[in-house]
């Protein structure tokens, strides 16, 4: 069996005060899409660079395809492509020959790292900006380039910390269909994002993680599963006050602009039995809708409760 991308046990790394990692244990399977999701200072940026060796664990272990990212760092280094959230690229060189360096830097020979360099320019779009520095991109050109720059050693796990923050929609689905394809091809990607739909829309699992720990890890529809859907009734000569319901699981019933709006953990199952005790007390349901949960309202929840319900939590829905 092919070892797991990423196996942590216990992480954790502190700084000063902050206890930035308190015992984080994930696994990533070889091939997986794997979401990183938390709110600003959860520990996502600190658990990647452990597996980069930018940060040395105070404890626990992990490792990349089997390898210790301290003991066999080269290894487990040579493994990953990162495209950090911060720009630390050489801005001195044309960006092809930054990333014919970064091929170098990974042990590709000369020849090859200049192919690499062409291939990883032309798969995110600016190879006609080969001899430009990093400085004169674009914004939405510098986020490309962060990209190729993590393609170009051809890693079997690529981590993408926020790479969509503050591009345009246009860019943002250009971004995904590149590294939707990367993934196809066999590539284990983990992506840390803000965007929920992000997460939604492109990853197999993700794990929630909060003050350096690991709250949930799931599928996103296993996480939509455990929200709060909103029941919508329509009803003729609506009351005033809503009815008093007694199916079970269904909780808060409320009259909003004329509807009955009932809350309850899958929904959808409940409707029928909600719909029939309306009848069965008089009431004509005129319409039904039922409106799950979103992930980004799960996510709320859980982060928020970890707090005693006072955090701000910063996440955006795609425009
Ligand atoms: N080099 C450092 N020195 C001191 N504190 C640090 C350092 N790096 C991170 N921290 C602290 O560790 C905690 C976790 O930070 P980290 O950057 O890993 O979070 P994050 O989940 O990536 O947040 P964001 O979503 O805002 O990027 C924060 O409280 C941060 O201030």
């Amino acid at each position: 069996m092919t070892a797991p991308a990423i196996r942590t046990r216990e992480l954790t790394k502190r700084y000063g005060d902050v206890q930035a990692l308190a015992g984080l244990s994930l696994t990533v399977e070889s091939g997986e899409f794997f979401g990183l999701l938390g709110p600003n200072g959860a520990g996502k940026t600190t658990f990647i660079n452990t597996l980069v060796g930018l940060v040395d664990a105070d404890g626990g272990e992990a490792t990349v395809f089997g390898h210790d990212v301290e003991d066999d760092y080269r290894e487990a280094r040579d493994a990953i492509g990162l495209a950090p959230q911060e720009y630390n690229v050489d801005r001195f060189f044309p960006i092809h020959e930054v990333l014919e360096h970064k091929a170098g830097y990974h042990g590709v020979p000369e020849a090859e790292a200049e192919e690499r360099a062409e291939d990883a320019l032309k798969t995110v779009g600016i190879w006609d900006k080969r001899d430009t520095r990093f400085d004169w991109l674009s914004g939405g050109m510098k986020r490309r380039f962060m990209l190729a720059r993590a393609l170009v050693s051809n890693p079997d796990l690529l981590i993408l910390d926020e790479p969509t923050a503050g591009v345009d929609v246009q860019l943002r689905h250009d971004l995904w269909e590149i590294i939707n394809r990367m993934n196809d091809g066999g590539t284990t990607i983990l992506l840390t994002t803000h965007y929920i739909e992000e997460a939604e829309r492109l990853c197999d699992r993700v794990a929630i993680v909060d003050d350096g720990r690991k709250v949930e890890v799931a599928t996103p529809d296993e996480l939509m599963e455990r929200g709060t859907d909103t029941v919508e009734i329509g009803l003729e000569s609506p009351p005033a006050t809503a009815p008093t319901l007694s199916v079970e699981g269904a909780r808060d019933a409320r009259m909003e602009d004329e509807t009955l709006l009932v809350s309850a953990a899958g929904g959808s199952s409940l409707a029928p039995a909600i719909m029939r005790e309306l009848e069965a007390a008089g009431h004509t349901v005129t319409s039904l809708d039922v409106r799950r949960a979103s992930l980004e309202e799960v996510f709320v929840d859980m982060t928020r409760a970890d707090h005693g319900g006072d955090t701000e939590v910063e996440m955006e829905v795609d425009a």
